[in-house]
């Protein structure tokens, strides 16, 4: 189910143009991060969708509603703003206990995300204490606060204390399964090839790329299969007969064989066949180049 939606957005800001049109969709049970290098326009994308920024134009949809005429629809949305700057004078417990209350969400559900985020022994503790990992836990408690439908985090993982470690990338794939759909945004790959189903690059304002991670390395790298078999000339003369193979590369025992189209499936049909005895067979999945191949050709548009 689609839960989040951005139709055709922009926003300038004075002679720069933050967002050009911008159209994006999430859906439940799934983590989409939106990937960009730091100043694509991310940040002001998500601050739009939480209704914090007006758009010039364009649409906004979440659970069905327009959020700049139903707020209401908030109480049922976790957001974890880029940078929190949280009420350094109260503790974690206090702050939680503030915001359970404003979003109409029983007490008890304060201890349940305090310790989801790992923050139970420090909850007592004044936030003007917490290093910057810390507070960043604390504001995905609080967002956490009454099993919001959907999850927006802009920038989580920044900070000493990353909020994206182990702990919590399992705390976000349970809340997926229970239906939650969550969004993120992050400029950096590893992150993304840990956590994420889907991918939406911006670049300078512009959805550039939209897709899973595989569809990305299929996009910008090729397919490139990488495969294991012990019986080289058997194979070599069978692959060099077949139009859709572009080159082939030995590396050791190993063979990165380039398709000029996703013929995957054709390919390991006609080695069997062909009687070689193929030992591993994957796709070359280097997401690293293939993002370095989107940002090339999006800066060269
Ligand atoms: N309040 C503002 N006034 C003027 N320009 C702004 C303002 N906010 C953002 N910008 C500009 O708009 C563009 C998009 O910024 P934005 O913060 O949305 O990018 P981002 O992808 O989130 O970057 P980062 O990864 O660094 O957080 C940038 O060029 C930025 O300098």
């Amino acid at each position: 189910m689609e839960t989040l939606r951005a139709e055709n957005v922009a926003k300038r800001y004075g002679n720069k143009q933050a967002l050009d049109g911008v159209t994006i969709s999430a859906e439940s049970g799934l983590i989409t991060a939106i990937l960009g290098p730091n100043g694509a326009g991310k940040t002001t994308l998500i601050r739009i969708t939480m209704t914090l920024i007006h758009p010039d134009r364009g649409k906004i949809s979440i659970l069905g509603k327009d959020p700049f005429m139903e707020k209401d629809v908030f109480k049922r949305v976790g957001y974890v703003q880029e940078l929190p700057n949280l009420p350094p004078f109260l503790s974690g417990r206090e702050l939680l206990e503030l915001s359970a209350r404003l979003k109409g969400v029983e007490r008890g559900d304060v201890k349940r995300v305090l310790e989801l985020v790992g923050m139970t022994e420090n909850a007592d503790r004044k936030i003007a204490k917490y290093s910057k990992g810390m507070v960043q836990r604390i504001a995905l408690a609080e967002a956490l606060l009454g099993n919001p439908e959907l999850l927006v985090m802009d920038e989580p993982n920044v900070g000493t204390d990353p909020i994206l470690n182990l702990k919590m990338r399992d705390v976000l794939n349970e809340l997926i399964k229970s239906g939650t759909t969550v969004v993120m945004t992050s400029h950096e790959l590893e992150e993304v090839r840990k956590l994420a189903h889907r991918v939406i690059f911006i670049y300078r304002g512009k959805v550039f790329f939209s897709g899973t991670t595989e569809e990305l390395v299929l996009r910008f790298l090729g397919v490139r299969v990488i495969l294991e078999t012990q019986d080289r000339e058997q194979f070599m003369s069978l692959v060099k007969g077949l139009d859709y193979v572009k080159s082939v590369e030995e590396r050791r025992d190993k063979y990165v064989v380039e398709l000029t189209r996703d013929a995957r499936e054709e390919l390991l049909r006609e080695l069997v066949l062909g009687g070689v005895r193929v030992k591993s067979f994957y796709l070359d999945q280097d997401l690293e180049q293939a993002y370095e191949r989107a940002i090339k050709e999006a800066e060269a548009r």
